[in-house]
This record gives C-alpha cells, structure tokens and sequence, in this order.
C-alpha cells in the first residue's frame, strides 16, 4: 500500500540553526499520527512542509506519491490551524459553499459538509454567533472539501471543551475509518493518548520517540506506582512486607521496576484478607513525555 506520507530524511535549517534534523515518519492511509513537542521542537515546520509552504535543506517527503506543494499533493492534503478564522457576517452555510466554489465544486454540497461535522441546525446562522468548537466544525468542514487523503491538523482542539474535543475527535475517527491519514499537534496529552494510532515526540528537532503509547511505554521503562489500601489495623505488617513502600495512614504507596511489578503483586496477594485494595498505575503519557524530552537535554 503506497504510504500516503512519507518522510525520509528530513533535515531544515532556518539561518544555520536545524529546526529538522534527520527526521523520517511514514503515514499509512487511516491512521492517526500525534506529533508531540514542547515549543520550538519543530512540529509547525514539519506541518508547513508537508503543505509544500515551505522549502527543506535534504530528505525527502512525498505526500500521495507526489512533491509537496503540487498540484497533485495540494489536491490530496487538507489543512486546519489552530485558530480558523471566517468572516462573522457570513453564515456557516455561506462560508462553505464559497470554499466549495473555489475548489470549482458545487456549493450546494455545503448543507452535507455542515450536517457531517454536526453544524446542520446552526448552518444559516452568522459564524459570528458561533462558539470555538463550533468555529473549529466550520474548519473541519472546509477541510474535508474534495475529500482529501491527508488531513494536516495544528492544533486541532485547542481552546475547546471536553465534550467539543470529545466530539471532534469522533468526526476524526470516521474520517479514519474512511481512509483518510490525518497527522495532528497537541499538547494534550490525555486526549491524544486516547484517540491516535501513534505518537511521534519531536524534541530540538530530532524525532526522540515513536510508537504506539505501549511501545514508548516498554522503550521508556518506567517505573509502575502501586497504591496499596490496608485493612483497619494491618497499614504497619502490610508496610514490613513491601520494603521501600511509604505510608500515608491506611494507604502505601510503592514504585517499583517494571520487571518486578509481578513479583510484587504476588507478596500482596500473600496478605490475602490484609488488603482492602490495590491499584497499579502504569506510567502517563505526560511521564513518557517528559522521559523522551529530557532525554534530548531539555
Ligand atoms: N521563519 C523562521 N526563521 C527562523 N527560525 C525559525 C523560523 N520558523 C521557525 N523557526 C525556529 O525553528 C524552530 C522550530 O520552530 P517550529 O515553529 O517548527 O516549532 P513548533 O514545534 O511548531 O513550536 P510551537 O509548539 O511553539 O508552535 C524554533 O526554534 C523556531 O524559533
């Protein structure tokens, strides 16, 4: 299956400083790619090349099999900024079916475009009335016109409500199902977690970690927390036998390898009735973050 991003290589400097140095990612059709980085990590110059805004020093990138920026990538790739921004007095319905009759397609189309991002009752209402989510659905909306393969999504959620970016992340589930590869930034952490196939963490340019979140997990090799919650009167014996674990009243709290996670949860079964409950918590993907970051000096 032809990739429907593929990056190898990529190197860009702005003045002799790398913003990019050596980076490659492949993109299959359908799937979620989260590009993380603190500021500065080069995640918008990643985004302004695919988009062919940019020029880059060495590397290569094709999107669809074609040169970043033609006419046959631009036909394919589908761009949403942070802030969308539309013309107030326009209705959602307007702004669309202008789009649509710029891309040469019919701007009848937009009712259909504003039903799927689930605008359909506030589609003849003034954008000016709209709130951020709402104005982010209009993005969505204009981005999905000529069905494109690649959706470029900066930031996508930012500044939303939970239930917006819940939703939002919904309508990028059925784009993906579809086929439609969408690569996004956020610093989000909890929400992309969730709701993509794979992480990638850019750090001062270089790309530090990529994988599933299981497999920054296992690359990572955090450490697991444990919360042990004792029956009345047991919180010292049960303390005796977890060496290392801190006491909070009836609560111990323990961290420990990952490799000795099992061994552990062995001896607290051995307490049998001493034990009220226990939790296992692996590491975040705010710990893998920061691991990975400042691994690379930061
Ligand atoms: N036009 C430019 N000229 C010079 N340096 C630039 C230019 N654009 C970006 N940079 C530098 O390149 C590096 C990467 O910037 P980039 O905007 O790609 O980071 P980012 O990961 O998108 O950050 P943020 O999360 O803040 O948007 C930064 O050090 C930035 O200062």
């Amino acid at each position: 299956m032809t990739p429907t991003l593929k990056i190898s290589q990529l190197t860009k400097t702005y003045a002799g400083f790398k913003a990019l140095d050596a980076v490659s990612l492949t993109v299959e059709p359908g799937s979620r790619v989260a590009l993380l980085g603190h500021n500065g990590a080069g995640k918008s110059t990643m985004m302004k090349i695919v988009l062919g805004l940019i020029p880059f020093d060495s590397g290569s990138v094709t999107v669809c099999g074609a040169a970043p920026g033609s006419a046959a990538a631009r036909a394919q790739v589908a761009y949403l900024p942070e802030n969308a921004a539309f013309h107030p007095a326009l209705t959602g319905e307007e702004q669309i079916a202008y789009f649509l009759s710029l891309r040469g397609e019919d701007p009848k189309r937009a009712r259909d475009l504003l039903d799927r991002v689930g605008l359909h009752a506030a589609a003849r209402r003034r954008i000016g009335t709209y709130s951020k989510g709402m104005r982010q659905r209009v993005g969505l909306a204009q981005a999905l016109i000529g069905k494109p393969r690649l959706l470029v999504l900066d930031e996508p959620t930012s500044g939303l409500d939970p239930v917006s970016r819940r939703d939002f992340y919904a309508l990028l589930d059925g784009l993906a199902s579809e086929g439609a590869a969408v690569l996004l930034s956020s610093h989000a952490l909890t929400e992309v977690e969730a709701r993509t196939d794979r992480i990638v963490i850019l750090s001062q340019g270089h790309m530090v970690a990529t994988g599933t979140l299981g497999d920054l997990r296992r690359t990572a090799a955090l450490p697991v927390t444990m919360h042990v919650t004792a029956r009345n009167g047991y919180a010292s014996e049960i303390a005796e036998a977890l060496p290392g674990a801190i006491r909070v009243g009836a609560d111990l709290r323990l961290s420990c390898a990952q490799e000795n996670k099992l061994g552990i949860l062995a001896r607290v079964a051995d307490l049998g009735e001493k034990v009220a409950d226990i939790e296992v918590v692996p590491p975040s993907l705010e710990d893998i973050y920061s691991h990975f970051s400042r691994r690379d000096g930061q």
